[in-house]
C-alpha cells in the first residue's frame, strides 16, 4: 500500500509517517508542537525537500495557534523550524507561506498550510508527466533501466513524488525496465525508502551500494539517470543528496541522461549558482555508525555534508512542473489557449 500522504493535519497536530522506521515499521508520528516539529524534522522523521515544505508550513499553524495574539513568538517559532535544515528550500518557503497569512489569524494560517499539502499531489503528477515525457524524449520509447539515488518518491513529498514519481509515471506506461536503487549512506534512503515505495509499485529493481553506480552506467546498464533536488539554482546547479554528484560525471562520460525531477518550489531564482547554495552538515555519528552500530574508531573526526551540488552542465535538463532548464536557458511552457 503506497501512503496517502507522507504528512497531514490530523485535527490539533501534524501526522507524519515516520521515515526513521521504514521498512521495518509502518508507523505514523503525531507531532503536537513546534519542539516535536524541530526534532521531527532534525531526525528526519520527516524529510525529503517537498514534505519539509509541508511539515514547516504546519509548523506554523502549530505555533499560530499556540501563541495568538503573539506575532513575535509566531515568527521566532517559524524561523526555528525553518533553521533546522538549511539547503531544501522548501522548508522556508513552505514555513514564509504560511506566516503571510498571520495577520488574518491561526485559522487562516493552517488553511494555507494546508493548501499547500492539497497541490503537493498534482504538481508532482504534472512534473513527473513532463519528467517521463522528457525521458522518452532522450533515451526513446522503451523500457528503460534508470539509476536514482536517495529518496524522491512519495515519501519525500506529501503525494507521488518527483523523480520517483517520474518512474512511477513511466513504469505506468510500461516503459520501466529495472530501477538500480543506489543505498545512499550514510541514512541509506535508497535502500530502506526507494526500495520500499518500488516494491509497493511493483516495479522491477535491484539494490546497489552507491560506488557501483558510477561502473554500472559505464558499464551500459543504465539508459538514464532520474533524481530529484533540494534546492536548484537560478543557473539551473542543482543540490541533492551527496553522492548525486558523483553519478552525474559518470554518466556525462557515458553519454548516458541525467535528469533531475523537482517542483518550482524547489526552484531558488534568489540563489544565482550552485555555489550560493548552503550545504547542510550532519552529525559524526551518522557516519561512524550504520543503524547505531559503530563502524569506525570512536572520535574519528568525519566530513558528513548531507548534499552536494551537480553543475547545470552535467545535467540533460532539470523538469519542473511547468518549466524546463535545458541547454543553458529556463523554458516556460505556456498554458493552452482557451477554446
Ligand atoms: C524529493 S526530495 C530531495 C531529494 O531528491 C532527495 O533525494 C534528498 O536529497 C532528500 O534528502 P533528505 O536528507 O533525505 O531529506
Amino acid at each position: 500500500m503506497l501512503v496517502a500522504r507522507t504528512v497531514d493535519w490530523d485535527g490539533d497536530a501534524i501526522a507524519a509517517i515516520d521515515q526513521r522506521a521504514l521498512p521495518a515499521e509502518y508507523r505514523v508520528r503525531r507531532l503536537a508542537t513546534v519542539d516535536a516539529v524541530v526534532a521531527a524534522i532534525g531526525d528526519l522523521t520527516v524529510r525529503g525537500a517537498p514534505a519539509l515544505g509541508a511539515a514547516g508550513a504546519l509548523g506554523v499553524a502549530l505555533a499560530a495557534r499556540r501563541h495568538p495574539g503573539d506575532p513575535d513568538r509566531v515568527r521566532a517559532e517559524a524561523e526555528r523550524v525553518a533553521a533546522v535544515r538549511p539547503t531544501a528550500v522548501n522548508l522556508r518557503r513552505g514555513m514564509e507561506r504560511a506566516l503571510a497569512r498571520l495577520d488574518d489569524g491561526a485559522e487562516a494560517v493552517l488553511a494555507e498550510a494546508c493548501a499547500v499539502l492539497d497541490e503537493d499531489e498534482a504538481t508532482n503528477r504534472r512534473l513527473s508527466a513532463r519528467a517521463a515525457d522528457l525521458l522518452t524524449e532522450l533515451c526513446g520509447d522503451r523500457p528503460l533501466r534508470l539509476l536514482t539515488h536517495c529518496n524522491s518518491g512519495a515519501l519525500a513529498t506529501v503525494a507521488w513524488g518527483t523523480g520517483l514519481g517520474a518512474v512511477r509515471e513511466l513504469a505506468g506506461r510500461g516503459r520501466v525496465a529495472e530501477v538500480l536503487a543506489c543505498e545512499t549512506r550514510p541514512l541509506l534512503q535508497g535502500a530502506r525508502l526507494t526500495v520500499w515505495e518500488l516494491r509497493e509499485m511493483g516495479v522491477a529493481h535491484r539494490l546497489c551500494v552507491d560506488a557501483a553506480g558510477a561502473s554500472a552506467i559505464a558499464r551500459g546498464l543504465v539508459d538514464a539517470v532520474v533524481v530529484g533536488a533540494d534546492r536548484v539554482a537560478a543557473n539551473g546547479d542543482a543540490a541533492n543528496k551527496i553522492g548525486t554528484y558523483a553519478h552525474a560525471c559518470a554518466a556525462v562520460r557515458s553519454g548516458v541522461p541525467m535528469v533531475v525531477v523537482a517542483p518550482e518550489s524547489t526552484v531558488d531564482h534568489a540563489t544565482p549558482t550552485g555555489a550560493d547554495i548552503a550545504i547542510e552538515e550532519r552529525d559524526a555519528d551518522e557516519v561512524r555508525t550504520v543503524a547505531g552500530t559503530p563502524i569506525a574508531p570512536s572520535g574519528t573526526a568525519v566530513y558528513n555534508p548531507a548534499f552536494d551540488v551537480t553543475p547545470a552542465a552535467l545535467l540533460s535538463a532539470v523538469v519542473t512542473e511547468r518549466s524546463t532548464f535545458r541547454d543553458g536557458a529556463w523554458t516556460v511552457e505556456t498554458a493552452p489557449a482557451l477554446r
